[in-house]
């Protein structure tokens, strides 16, 4: 039965979870996407606003009662809260940190809403951490005292095929009598109820060379990891935390990139060595100021350019940050996806580090509508 959903997106960013609902084959309508930052709610307009009706509302999701989320009668919510009061390296406070206030209101409010207003189906989207958290067992008990079958998943890209690392937990809920089926056969580390996270590599993982863009001379300097930040930090560092970051275009995985890209050098997410024929363990393990360095080197020009400086050394590496448009396409934005003008660099890295990975909801949300 083809349905027209009413979809309500909270904590809509830049619109993954918009497109993926485009993309999940069902048929529907964004009624309001609820976010409050300025910059994301500017880009998210310049995609989806551009003619039609403007959905965007730039407001705290604290501050609407229930009767203004009932009036929608979506049958739709998808949500992605903010990660900090979960992610594992914070303080993990849960429920008592401030920024985990909003979603308890909306648990609050679909509480408070007439039964025949609340959404049929459900998705949340949040880091791994929340599945341990007490905001996670505060959601799990309001759904179910609302008579709501839900499953739980902890689901990376890269089961998916797609090279890239970004472990996220997934809930998926649904109003009784309505059931899920027993098998999603497109995701099969996909586990009801107790989430479990099997790292198994795809057979058909992509390289990362699908994803690259070409770059002119001028965009290949902007990206470029200029040789004073490696070597600022010295040879230690360079063992220490770039070696699990870099990647070739020939590569089959790459890091989560989170949204201080580019910001910060260390562990936010993977760089490309585009000079395959260097084996970077090799590079770094040796000392990087002589010659030795030639071990690590296939070729015999690349070994007599690698001899002299610090400096010189790691440029025959060539690295380079992704830039927006390759993590964007990563994560499964379509290619029409395009930011503002002057929207900054920094700003573009850090609200896709805050996105969603929309291959993965696109196809959780084909699961979740399907009847
Ligand atoms: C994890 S991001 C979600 C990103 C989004 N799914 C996307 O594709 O870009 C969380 C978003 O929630 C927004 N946010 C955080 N607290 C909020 C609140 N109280 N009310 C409205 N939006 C909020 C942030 O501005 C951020 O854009």
């Amino acid at each position: 039965m083809v349905r027209n959903h009413r979809v309500l997106e909270f904590y809509s960013g830049i619109g993954g979870m918009h497109y993926a609902f485009k993309a999940s084959g069902h048929t529907g309508e964004i009624l309001a996407a609820f976010d409050i930052n300025n910059t994301a709610n500017e880009v998210y307009r310049y995609n989806f606003c551009k003619e039609g009706r403007d959905v965007v509302v730039q407001r705290n999701i604290d501050s609407l009662p229930y009767t203004y989320f009932s009036s929608f009668a979506a049958t739709l919510w998808l949500l992605s809260p903010p990660c900090q009061p979960y992610t594992r390296t914070g303080l993990q406070k849960g429920c008592a940190d401030e920024r985990a206030k909003s979603f308890l209101h909306v648990m609050d409010v679909l509480g408070n809403m007439e039964r025949e207003n609340m959404p049929e189906f459900l998705l949340v989207e949040n880091v791994r951490g929340f599945e341990t958290s007490s905001t996670r067992g505060a959601l799990i008990s309001r759904l179910t005292s609302l008579n709501y079958a839900y499953q739980e998943f902890l689901i990376s890209p890269i089961q998916l095929g797609i090279p890239n690392s970004r472990l996220r937990y997934y809930l998926l809920a649904k109003k009784l009598p309505r059931a899920f089926s027993p098998a999603l056969p497109a995701i099969d580390q996909v586990h009801n109820h107790i989430p479990r996270y099997i790292p198994e590599r795809s057979s058909h993982t992509k390289q990362i060379k699908d994803y690259l863009e070409k770059l002119d001379a001028s965009e290949g300097e902007k990206y470029r990891i200029k040789e004073k930040t490696l070597v600022k930090y010295g040879q230690l560092f360079a063992v220490y935390f770039f070696i699990k970051d870099v990647v070739k275009p020939s590569s089959q995985q790459s890091c989560c990139f989170t949204k201080g890209y580019y910001h910060y050098v260390e562990a936010r997410g993977s760089i490309i060595q585009m000079n395959e024929d260097i084996d970077t363990t090799a590079f770094f393990s040796t000392d990087t100021t002589t010659s030795t360095v030639a071990a690590a080197t296939v070729g015999a020009d690349t070994v007599a350019t690698s001899a002299s400086t610090a400096a010189s050394t790691y440029a025959i590496l060539n690295l380079r940050y992704f830039t927006p448009s390759e993590i964007s396409a990563i994560l499964g934005f379509p290619r029409d996806f395009s930011f503002p003008e002057h929207i900054s660099l920094k700003q573009r890295y850090r609200l896709l580090g805050n996105s969603i990975s929309v291959e993965v909801v696109k196809r959780l949300i084909a699961y979740l509508l399907d009847e």
